[in-house]
């Protein structure tokens, strides 16, 4: 029945086009007489239909090499251009690019897209424009994505948690097979879906009936299968009169099953609109029907389901095969896969999840989802574009209503762009962007995929922590198969099977006063991390930071002199210690003892600047007694008795300051911040200290610095903490001088409660550990001029290994890293917006160390400085 149709379909169309040939003139010339572009033989009514075999972009890619990069075809009465170079992409989207800006009118386009008018499928115009505009706002912008995170978060927990449930005990070395194609699928499609509809429809917590689910897996599945389905009506519109293979059909019936689905979907979060219920989170739906009730007339239920089902099927396959294909590459690629593990290891530790805030300091990470983008783009060959205008590319001439077809797959390998283009090497993109249009697995121009930012969270956040909870290996000793298979969005060819087991870490026990690993330091650990260092509890101490670092400049702005050209004397040692000091103890109790607005009495501070030095006094003076035991019998140098006193002294304090807590909780006037333990206070102030006197002793790369804030920051305000991870100059300033001057030189000392062995040397338990920092940051073998105060060489992101480790690593690793360096960041940042800095005569700033436990400046940094001209109106206004 089939075949008839189709020789009934061919007849028509033969006698159609032979008769428009004789009735039509030849196509119109371009003015400026440029030739149309190369196009290999054709044959007669189906132009080079029969040769659009799959997967497509590789068939268009070996037709480019022959004919050139830009290539003209024609399949049916529709024509095609060809893109294959980066040049011409170029063309494209830059001067082409309003004309370019339309999309064919496909069948699938008609019926999936609401006539055209889901945001994919719609013409370029004031509707797409709206739609742009408000899934901008309501889904793609910063502020929504993260408010999203939490979704992907505990998306991604619950694999990792069924994950570790479904290990493996003693067999294989305990790794476990796991099938992923489909895991990766259904967490993209439940983050999509619980944005959309704040349901989820798989694993824990499911709101969703499995019915429902399964209805919409096959709604998806049939979606993919209909729109990669090359549907001949949309090259020869004559088949489409006769319901070509039935496809019409299949289009109508799916139409109806999905917008029963939607329907359901919308009407459910109506109801709970109408009756006060709706979700804490305000979903997609929410803000399209929030569109609706100001405007009913053109926020029709279509256009609502045109959205989310946009949304779903551009947002969930492309970041599910991207996946795959990322830990099909790692699987390949097991040194790339180590060189990740090690980053994270060094940025986020053991004790914690990572967690989406750790992205932008995991460079290498971001350069393999990068590579893969690279090699497997989702969109092959993008999404086709339309023109709507005559136009030239690569100095050919296109007319108006070609289809364009952009071989980003074809130029993200080319061998003039790019080094061994078939290689996973995501070295490649170490040292920052790539210029020009060699990249460009999301499109460019207007038709830009609007969901990048979402997708590398998602991406990046998935890939991270696997590769941070788990060990994996190939099945066998052979390589993933990396063919890729038929379909819209370039799947592999073979479903990733992998084998994951629980990683392992080495771990050491310290010495006795900090509490030993075991139940009780998790659980510390577990507590301060939630109530202090997280992200959240970072960003909620935020104001306290700001206020602080703004009354220093006030202050300093006030005491400005007038002579000397305007430079006035300071002493920045005690600044940074009062300031680190507020900042912490402003966190702990809700008081603070110095500066402006301090509630702490005079006493008080007085009494806890005494304690803190005593404290590292005391912890700096080796005490004999704990490496030979016997001359704690003796009250060795009477250390023991300044320690019991200066305990005594320490416990009154804390004692004050929590019973003034308790008290207010009692009467209901408790601070919203949790009491805590103090730390970071001189490690954050030696540092500061440390940097600016590298930056006094090297005027360039202060400059450097004042050029990116002026540029990133500007004069209008004072500078902000959110402006940070827009700062890498500035970073790297920080990262410098924590390698040159780490705060804690030989770390903390561990001890280890096990035999083990280290550099292939045995190490019985009960043995103390010294990690000698300083020394591995100045070892030649690994750095380039080691003394040397270079911020430029961390420029292209992450250090690998354990080279760099001011932080220490492992499970003790200093858990308040993002406090400091947030804190860092600020004080550096706003002191060098603000004011002019030089030495206080010619010689350089002495660089010498003093003794004591977190290697502190020997001689205390005094500086000149004086306010910028133009931040004075700023300065006033503090
Ligand atoms: C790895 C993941 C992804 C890749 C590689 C990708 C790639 C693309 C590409 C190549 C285009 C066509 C650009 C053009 O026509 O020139 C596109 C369009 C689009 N993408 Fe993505 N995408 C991804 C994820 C997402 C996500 C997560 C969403 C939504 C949540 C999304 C929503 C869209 C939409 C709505 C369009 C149509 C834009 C328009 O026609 O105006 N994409 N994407």
């Amino acid at each position: 029945m089939d075949d008839l149709l189709f020789y009934l379909a061919l007849l028509l169309t033969l006698t159609v086009l032979l008769l428009s040939r004789l009735i039509l003139s030849p196509p119109p010339k371009h003015p400026s007489n440029k030739s149309p572009p190369p196009s290999p033989p054709s044959l007669p009514l189906i132009g080079h239909l029969h040769l659009f075999k799959k997967p497509l972009h590789r068939t268009l890619s070996v037709l480019s090499l022959r004919y050139g990069p830009v290539l003209s075809l024609r399949v049916g009465s529709r024509p095609v251009l060809v893109v294959s170079s980066s040049s011409a992409a170029e063309d494209c989207f830059t001067k082409n690019d309003i004309a370019f800006a339309n999309r064919p009118r496909f069948l699938a386009g008609k019926i999936l897209g609401y006539d055209f008018t889901a945001p994919g499928w719609a013409p370029y115009g004031d509707h797409w424009r709206n739609l742009r505009r408000i899934t901008t706002v309501g889904v793609y912008s910063t502020a929504r994505v993260n408010s999203f995170s939490p979704i992907r978060s505990a998306e991604i927990r619950s694999i990792v948690k069924r994950f570790f449930a479904r290990r493996s005990s003693s067999i294989d070395g305990g790794f476990t097979k796991v099938e992923l194609k489909s895991v990766f699928f259904d967490l993209a499609f439940n983050v999509m879906m619980e944005m959309i509809s704040g349901k989820k429809y798989h694993g824990e917590g499911a709101t969703g009936s499995r019915e429902e689910a399964e209805e919409f897996r096959e709604i998806v599945e049939e979606t993919f299968r209909l729109a990669a389905a090359s549907n001949l009506g949309d090259f020869m519109p004559v088949l489409n009169l006769v319901g070509f293979l039935g496809l019409e059909k299949r289009l109508l019936r799916l139409r109806k099953r999905r917008d029963t689905f939607f329907e359901r979907l919308i009407e459910e979060i109506r109801l709970k609109r109408k009756t006060g219920e709706a979700e804490k989170r305000e979903t997609i739906i929410d803000v399209m029907l929030s569109l609706q009730e100001s405007d009913a007339e053109y926020y029709t239920d279509d256009i609502i389901k045109g959205v989310i089902s946009n949304l779903l099927s551009a947002g969930t396959d492309t970041t599910a095969v991207t996946t795959e294909w990322a830990l099909s590459h790692l699987l390949n690629n097991p040194e790339t896969l180590k060189k990740a593990r090690n980053e994270i290891d060094t940025v986020v530790g053991h004790d914690h999840m990572l967690e989406e805030s750790s992205l932008p300091n995991l460079p290498y990470l971001n350069d393999i989802i990068r590579e893969t983008l690279r090699l497997c783009p989702a969109g092959p060959l993008l999404v086709p574009h339309e023109s709507t205008e005559d136009g030239t590319v690569g100095g050919y001439y296109v007319p108006s209503g070609t289809m364009l077809l952009v071989n980003a797959w074809a130029i993200h390998r080319d061998s003039s762009l790019w080094e061994e283009p078939t290689k996973f090497k995501p070295e490649r993109f170490q040292g920052g962007g790539v210029e020009g249009y060699k990249m460009i697995p999301f499109g460019s121009g207007r038709r830009r995929c609007p969901g990048e930012g979402l997708a590398m969270r998602l991406l990046g956040l998935t890939l991270g922590t696997l590769i941070q909870c788990f060990e994996w290996k190939r099945i066998g000793e052979e390589e993933v198969d990396m063919m890729e298979g038929p379909g819209l969005t370039m799947p592999k060819d073979k479903p990733l099977e992998a084998i994951n087991s629980q990683s392992s870490a080495f771990c050491l026990r310290p010495p006795a006063s900090p509490p030993p690993y075991g139940d009780h330091w998790r659980n510390l650990r577990r507590i301060t991390t939630v109530g202090v260092y997280s992200t959240a509890r970072v960003n909620s101490f935020s104001p306290i930071r700001s206020a602080e670092i703004r009354s220093i400049v006030k202050c300093f702005f006030a005491g400005r002199s007038s002579i000397d050209g305007g430079f006035t004397k300071v002493e920045l040692k005690s600044v940074f210690f009062d300031l680190a000091f507020n900042v912490m103890m402003e966190m702990i109790s809700g008081k603070k003892y110095h500066g402006e607005g301090a509630t702490g009495s005079r006493e008080e501070a007085e009494e806890f600047r005494e304690i803190v030095e005593e404290s590292f006094q005391l912890a700096a003076a080796s005490n004999l007694g704990d490496f030979m035991p016997v001359l704690n019998w003796l009250g060795f140098l009477g250390l023991e008795k300044r320690l019991l006193r200066l305990r005594k002294r320490r416990d009154t304090f804390f004692e004050r300051l929590i019973e003034e807590i308790r008290l207010k909780r009692k009467t209901g006037e408790a601070e919203k911040r949790t009491l805590f333990a103090l730390a970071g206070t001189d490690t954050t102030a030696v540092t500061t200290e440390w940097a600016l006197s590298h930056l006094l002793n090297n005027p360039e790369t202060l400059k450097k610095a004042r050029n990116e804030i002026d540029t990133v920051v500007g004069h209008d305000h004072m500078f902000e903490e959110s402006s940070l991870p827009n700062l890498p100059y500035l970073n790297d300033i920080i990262s410098e001088t924590l390698r040159l001057c780490p705060a804690g030189p030989l770390l903390v000392p561990h001890k280890s409660t096990e035999d083990c062995m280290v550099g292939g040397y045995y190490v019985p338990s009960g043995t103390m550990l010294l990690v000698n920092a300083w020394a591995i940051h100045r070892d030649s073998s690994l750095w380039e001029e080691p003394t040397k105060f270079k911020p430029e060489r961390f420029q292209g992101g992450g250090v690998e290994g354990y080279k760099m480790i001011p932080f220490g690593s492992g499970r003790r690793r200093c858990a308040g890293e993002g406090l400091a360096m947030r804190l860092l960041g600020l004080t550096l940042g706003t002191l060098i917006q603000c004011f002019e800095w030089k030495r206080i005569g010619e010689e350089e700033v002495d660089m010498m160390e003093g003794p004591g436990l977190t290697m502190p400046k020997d001689k205390p940094l005094e500086a000149m400085y004086r306010p910028w001209p133009y931040m004075v109106d700023v300065l006033c206004q503090l």
